[in-house]
């Protein structure tokens, strides 16, 4: 992957996410975290490879198809990317509005996640009256709330403390058992030794593949 005639970001990044798998992904700043996440939430394709998304060759994917499978990927965004004009409830029910979900199950089911991620009392908010530990919060709930297929999160403890870090990992592993494939790009080395799941570290572009409480094997 490059951007636009820039050098080449990943290169030599070979693997399968089976589902119902969770990783963590780490690599040093800049080692190409966010740009991997990128291609899997296909934001961006490729410039040589293949990427593969739910038995779909990303590249020949017609114009149409590919919101359909956006839609059973959640993401987590450095960022956040919330809308500021809408509540913190009307944000993390967007998705579940857009997949027709019946209004009478929409407010009732957001209001538990939200209340769950400890933003009850924040419901008719907007983003920006918000901390940004709080905001982080709404985004998870946003991108879980329709329990996609696979959850993609970047860096989705750095705003909050330890205490909400966890709470917020418990959430990921309960997706997680429901099928859900999950992968966390995250510098928090704590949260990788205490959850001990299977770990992809990125190192100048390249890709190491460390499962769990196992050593490393290069695969490329
Ligand atoms: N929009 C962009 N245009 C051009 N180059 C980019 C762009 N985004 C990232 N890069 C470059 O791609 C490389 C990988 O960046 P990326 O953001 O994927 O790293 P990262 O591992 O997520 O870093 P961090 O931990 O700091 O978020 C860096 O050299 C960066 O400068």
């Amino acid at each position: 992957m490059r951007y636009g005639n820039g050098p080449e970001v990943l290169r030599d990044v070979s693997f399968t996410l089976e589902p119902g798998t969770f990783h963590f992904l780490t690599g040093a700043s800049g080692a190409g975290k966010s740009s991997l996440l990128r291609l899997m939430y296909l934001a961006h394709r490729p410039s040589r490879g293949l990427v593969t998304m739910f038995g779909h060759d990303v590249a020949s994917l017609k114009r149409g198809e590919l919101p359909p499978l956006r839609r059973r990927i959640g993401v987590v965004f450095q960022n956040f990317r919330l809308l500021d004009h809408l509540s913190a409830l009307d944000n993390v029910a967007l998705p579940l509005r857009v997949a027709g979900a019946r209004e009478s199950q929409v407010k009732e089911h957001v209001a538990e996640l939200l209340s769950w991620v400890g933003l009850g009392d924040h419901l008719n908010d907007k983003p920006a009256t918000l901390s940004g530990g709080q905001q982080q919060r709404i985004a998870i709930a946003r991108a879980v709330i329709t329990r996609p297929s696979l959850l993609l999160a970047d860096e989705p403890t750095g705003n909050v403390d330890d205490r909400i870090g966890m709470r917020l990992l418990h959430l990921f592993e309960e997706l997680n058992k429901l099928g859900t494939t999950i992968v966390i790009a995250t510098h928090n080395e704590m949260m990788i030794e205490r959850f001990g799941y299977a770990r992809m570290v990125l190192d100048k572009g390249m890709l190491q593949h460390l499962p769990r409480g196992g050593g490393a094997t290069r695969i490329a």
